[in-house]
């Protein structure tokens, strides 16, 4: 399986709905605090969007719900996944994303043999606090060898800018909030994403 190399994170159905048909490949809502009704209804709406534009939604938390709702893919944190029934996960068919971040959660993030495992927070994050310090690009380099042909996300502090960095150390795809929900001009920095990671997605296609 191969990861669009920019890979958006948004939390409502209401920027799914507004930046993928820019030409975004790869979407992950993630809502916080929400009722089910309302949870559900973002991500059928979420769900509309990305198959009109051929574009892959990944359901953040909400394993049931995604189960339920006909979803393919879902990423889970490390508490996420102690609590998440694996085994049903894999019965409905879901690809499962997980994150990392340091050298014990890589080793149980494996064992559960995830289709993508994340790497953050590579650089500070606004969005949320975080108990581990930055990694820093290099730290990518390694997590590119102990995860073999394991798709590798990086997310934390990651601009149009610095996404080149995170996929010249190896990261197949570079995850981001804040640098483009918080602009001021979300489209055209999404815009400036797209040509930012044009390179890595023509050599995808041009792999297969
Ligand atoms: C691509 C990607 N990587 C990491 C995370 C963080 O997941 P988690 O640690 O469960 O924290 P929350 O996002 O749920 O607050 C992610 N969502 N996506
Ligand atoms: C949701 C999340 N998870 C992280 C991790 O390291 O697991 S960093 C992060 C925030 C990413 O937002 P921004 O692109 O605005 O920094
Ligand atoms: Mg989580």
């Amino acid at each position: 399986m191969k990861l669009d190399p920019f890979y958006l994170i948004v939390d409502s159905a209401e920027w799914v709905e507004r930046l993928v048909p820019l030409g975004v490949k790869l979407v992950q809502l993630r809502i916080k605090d929400c009722p089910d009704s309302v949870l559900r209804e973002q991500i059928r709406r979420s769900k509309a969007a990305c198959a009109a534009a051929a574009c892959q939604l990944v359901v953040n938390d909400y394993w049931k719900l995604a189960i339920d709702e006909g979803c393919d893919f879902v990423h889970l944190g490390q508490e996420d996944l102690m609590a998440a029934d694996r085994n049903a996960i894999r019965r409905a068919g879901l690809r499962l994303g997980l994150s990392t971040h340091d050298p014990s959660e890589l080793e149980t993030a494996l064992a559960a043999e995830p289709d993508y495992v994340a790497l953050g927070p590579v650089w500070p994050t606004v969005l949320k606090e975080m108990k581990w310090a930055p990694q820093g690009v290099e730290r990518l380099l390694d997590w590119r060898q102990r995860v073999g042909a394991i798709p590798l996300v990086a997310i934390g502090g990651i601009t149009a800018e610095r996404a080149p960095l995170v996929l010249e150390k190896g990261a197949d795809s570079a995850a981001v909030v804040t640098d483009i929900t918080r602009n001021s001009d979300p489209e055209a920095r999404t815009r400036q994403w797209l040509a930012a990671t044009a390179p890595w997605r023509r050599a995808n296609e041009d792999e297969g």
